[in-house]
């Protein structure tokens, strides 16, 4: 049996990722679309139609117009964009979110894949809510190291480009300094997190590779928890999770003489999570590729547990 699969948005960063990681596979036969009708919406809408599996990697507003022509009850449709993270009749493609993800993942047609910054943050922060050692009133303070490659063709392009400027190339860049970033939404509604997160993303001159650090003040639980418990709490939730890594404590064994590695997850569909610092002062860290688990990972994971095949089939 295979699968009939189509990439909107095949020629995107993202979509040439899934692009790689579906071509190796036996189990599916990929669409293409060509490439001077790749804004076609009749062809669109053909390929859409006849495919089991739809990925969307396009802006917000194209992939609101391919969830137009879907007129195939059995077409699923999994959506990279930031359009329908927080509609009710999406499922969030996040298997490792709650016990009973993966069956909503397995038998919706609608799934939208999360961003690159929030899957990061709600990974690290979802448990410690669960564990009620967060009030959900808590207001977050976190920041995100990000390579280029998120912010896709057009920020890739710029940064690559004879003209990228000395100051883009020599030093970190802070955005989003309205405390408005598009993921807060999506932050809020999967870590049950009432208070939006003071979240400040910073994108650096390498092409992938992110991390989220929170910053956990103790006074703030309701309980009193040493790094030891909250890194117990993270373990627990995740303990089987083929994706998911819970590095013990210590300095030394997570950092690069003191330094942490913002790159280590890359090509792989990893995250790996952190818990620094002391009694009175702690630091989360969720850290992933933001190509893979942060975008086409994620997406190809989410495919392979809704069609009900080997969940990380494909992927590393
Ligand atoms: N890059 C990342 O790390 C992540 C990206 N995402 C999301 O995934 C989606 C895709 O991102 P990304 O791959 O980075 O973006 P890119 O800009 O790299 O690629 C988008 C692709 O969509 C094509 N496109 C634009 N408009 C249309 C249209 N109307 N019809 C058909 N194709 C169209 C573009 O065409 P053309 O080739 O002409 O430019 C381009 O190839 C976005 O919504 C993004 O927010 C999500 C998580 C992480
Ligand atoms: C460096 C950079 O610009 N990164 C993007 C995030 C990319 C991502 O996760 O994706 P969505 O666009 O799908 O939400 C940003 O912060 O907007």
């Amino acid at each position: 049996m295979t699968y009939k699969v189509f990439v909107d948005g095949q020629e995107g960063t993202t979509g040439l990722q899934i692009n790689e990681y579906l071509a190796k596979r036996a189990d599916v036969t990929l669409l293409k679309i060509d490439s001077d009708k790749r804004k076609d919406l009749a062809e669109r809408k053909r390929l859409i139609n006849e495919s089991d599996v739809t990925f969307l990697c396009l802006p917000d507003d194209a992939a609101m117009e391919s969830v137009a022509l879907v007129d195939n009850p059995n077409t699923c449709i999994i959506d990279a964009s930031t359009a329908h993270r927080v509609n009710p009749a999406w499922t969030f493609g996040l298997p490792e979110l709650a016990k009973d993800q993966r069956a909503k993942i397995r038998v919706s047609k609608r799934i939208a894949n999360p961003g690159c910054h929030a899957s990061a943050f709600i990974l690290a922060l979802k448990p410690l809510v669960a564990a009620g050692l967060l009030p959900v009133d808590t207001q977050i303070a976190a920041n995100s190291i990000t390579g280029y490659s998120g912010g896709g063709k057009k920020m890739i392009a710029d940064y690559e480009a004879a003209s990228a400027s000395p100051t883009q190339l020599k030093a970190p860049r802070s955005y989003a300094l309205g405390l408005a970033h598009k993921h807060l939404p999506e932050m809020c509604a999967y870590t049950g997190l009432t208070a939006a997160p003071i979240f400040q993303p910073i994108v650096g001159p390498f092409y992938k590779g992110l991390a989220v650090t929170a910053y956990l003040h103790p006074k703030q639980f309701t309980r009193p928890a040493s790094p030891a418990e909250v890194q117990k709490i993270l373990a627990d939730y995740y303990a089987g999770e083929a994706f998911i890594r819970v590095a013990p404590l210590g300095l030394e064994a997570n950092t690069d003489g003191g330094f942490f590695d913002v790159e280590a997850c890359n090509d792989s569909n990893r995250v790996d999570l952190f818990v620094f610092g002391n009694d009175e002062r702690m630091l989360l860290v969720a850290r992933l590729d933001n190509l893979g688990k942060g975008a086409s990972g994620a997406a190809v994971q989410a495919m392979n547990v809704h069609l009900g095949v080997e969940e990380s089939l494909g992927l590393v």
